[in-house]
């Protein structure tokens, strides 16, 4: 992974000539004056964790397991939202952990939370990496140091039970790597989010993450029947059965919990027969509201294509949905839909889906807008490294409510970024549909000013003020992290917020475990 950036560097490519110019005429996107920083003039603070500390944490995961060099400090800095790419690329280091330690089993990760407690040592869990919401920044005040938690030698398919149809996975398996390893007994999760190269089975659980798939396979916090967890005051083993009346489920505690309640080293998650066919298609819509109303009513009565992506009229204009192709269409292409079927039955499912969809209005384009979206459907974040280098701020937020909500909800957002921002392009789509209500997630592509991360931020806490004042909620699947506790904060209420600190000072009574992420420290909202 590309330390201030994303993904393969081999990957990385240049920007498609119609987006440069796209960015020049519409937006007046200049080149920025400095170069970015290489990884050797990244400025990273001392390490302050006494050496006896570092020595317990050895001998507890062994000497090769922990490292303070700079290179892997760096590459465990921050996660990927665009801030934290910016900050990086201006060589800013001040947020590295002191070292990173690589627990081999539970035993590793119970010994290393005992260790980083007795020491007043801060305990960032690390799984891919991945985060857009601030989730892998610990506070430093009133500790001794930081430690990142890298997960990734918790790597195995423990065990399949084909009867049951549950995998039981270690959370440092990064999502290829699990789906090729459920490949060979011929099953799948069925999550591909956007981050799937890099992200981990951990971070989808922690940060309740939702696919590119979700309308076939659900959300991944769907998947999870059962975890093992460790905490400063011991193990978590939760889920025995499907689904319980055996009190409330304290599954749904950790999942969700960001790494701020416990560590999950354990997953039983309901696998799926890998699919026997995939197909895509494209449909248009005339407007976002018609096609919206379309996906409604797939949503509520059915059937449900496995992919149901509608795009608004800017993304279908820009091609957002169709890397390659960006730019291509005319402005009154409509509104772009991509369905995606896979299984055992497809052709069946399809002529369902499309009786509903030119039922509602739409015209169907056939394969190629489908196959073009699947092709390109992990490129966009290679993008936003091109475009950060041409000057450019490229971010993206979601939120989601009830399909009443939503017209007012997309209005709200697009005013408050408008606002904050002059004459930003912005762009949505619906990707996540369930009976009673959708997400919206948002692009925006705007010309950096010369505090580009300051001018983001205020944006975006304006957007996100913008949401929860039109009813929606301030996550649909990015999480909450430390840029969300705020609105996060609000929308549960005081009460709320309390009974996160009561976990949270039952499970991690000295606070160690990614202090100031999700839980609003006292004192502070
Ligand atoms: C380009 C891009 C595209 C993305 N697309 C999507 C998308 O389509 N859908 C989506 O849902 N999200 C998406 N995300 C967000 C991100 O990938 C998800 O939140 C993902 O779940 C994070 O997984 P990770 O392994 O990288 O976790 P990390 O980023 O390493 O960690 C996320 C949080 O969980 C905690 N954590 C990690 N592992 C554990 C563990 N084992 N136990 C306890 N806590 C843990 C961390 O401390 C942190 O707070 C995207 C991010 C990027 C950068």
């Amino acid at each position: 992974m590309l330390w201030s950036g994303w993904g393969d560097p081999a990957k990385a490519s240049e920007l498609p000539e119609p987006v440069r110019l796209l960015l020049r005429d519409m937006l007046g996107v200049r080149a920025p004056h400095t170069p970015a920083a290489s990884l050797g003039e990244v400025r990273l603070p001392p390490v302050t964790l006494p050496p006896p500390v570092l020595d317990e944490l050895r001998a507890a995961v062994g000497a090769d397991h922990v490292r303070s060099d700079d290179e892997t400090r760096v590459r465990h800095t921050r996660g990927k939202s665009t801030p934290d790419l910016m900050r990086m690329r201006a060589g800013d280091g001040s947020q590295a952990p002191d070292a990173v330690v690589l627990p081999g089993s539970h035993a590793d990760v119970l010994e290393v939370l005992r260790v980083c407690a007795a020491h007043r040592v801060a305990v960032v869990p690390f799984g891919g990496g991945t985060s857009v919401v601030g989730g892998l920044v610990a506070d430093r005040q009133g500790f001794s140091g930081v430690v990142a938690l890298d997960l990734g030698r918790l790597d195995r398919l423990v065990s399949v039970d084909a009867e049951s149809m549950v995998a039981e996975m270690e959370p440092g398996l990064r999502a290829p790597r699990a789906e090729e390893l459920l490949a060979g007994h011929g099953l799948t999760l069925g999550h591909f989010p956007q981050s799937f190269e890099y992200a981990t089975l951990g971070g989808f659980a922690a940060a309740r993450s939702s696919g590119q798939a979700s309308a076939g396979y659900g959300r991944f916090d769907d998947m999870v029947v059962g975890m093992t967890v460790a905490t400063p005051r011991g193990t978590l083993d939760l889920g025995r059965a499907p689904r319980s009346a055996a009190g409330p489920d304290l599954r749904q505690v950790i999942l969700g919990s960001e790494g701020a309640f416990g560590v999950i080293t354990s997953l039983r998650l309901r696998v799926r027969r890998a699919p026997a066919e995939r197909r895509y298609e494209g449909w248009r819509f005339a407007s976002f509201p018609e096609g919206t109303a379309a996906l409604r009513r797939l949503a509520q009565e059915g059937p449900l294509p496995t992919v149901l992506r509608l795009s608004d009229e800017t993304e279908t204009m820009v091609g957002l949905a169709r890397p390659e192709e960006i730019g291509a269409l005319a402005a009154d292409a409509g509104c772009l839909v991509i369905a995606g079927y896979e299984g055992g039955e497809v052709a069946a499912l399809r002529e369902r889906v499309a009786a509903v969809l030119s039922g509602s209005g739409g015209v169907c384009l056939g394969a190629d807008p489908g196959e073009s979206w699947a092709h390109g459907r992990y490129s966009a974040p290679y993008l936003r490294d091109s475009l950060l280098a041409a000057g450019a701020t490229v971010e993206t937020l979601e939120t989601a409510g009830f399909w009443s909500a939503l017209p007012g909800l997309y209005d709200a957002v697009r005013l408050s970024l408008h606002a904050s921002l002059g004459s930003p392009l912005v762009m949505c789509h619906v990707s996540h549909v369930y009976e009673t209500g959708a997400s919206l997630y948002f692009t925006v592509v705007t010309a950096q000013s010369d505090d580009p991360v300051a001018q983001w931020e205020t944006a975006k806490n304006a957007a996100g003020e913008a949401i929860v004042a039109a009813g929606g909620t301030i996550s649909h699947h990015h999480g909450v992290g430390r840029d969300h506790r705020g609105p996060y904060a609000a929308e549960v209420g005081e009460l709320g917020v309390e009974i996160l600190r009561g976990i949270k000072e039952r499970l991690d009574p000295g606070g160690i475990l990614n202090p100031g992420v999700l839980v609003p420290p006292e004192g502070v909202r």
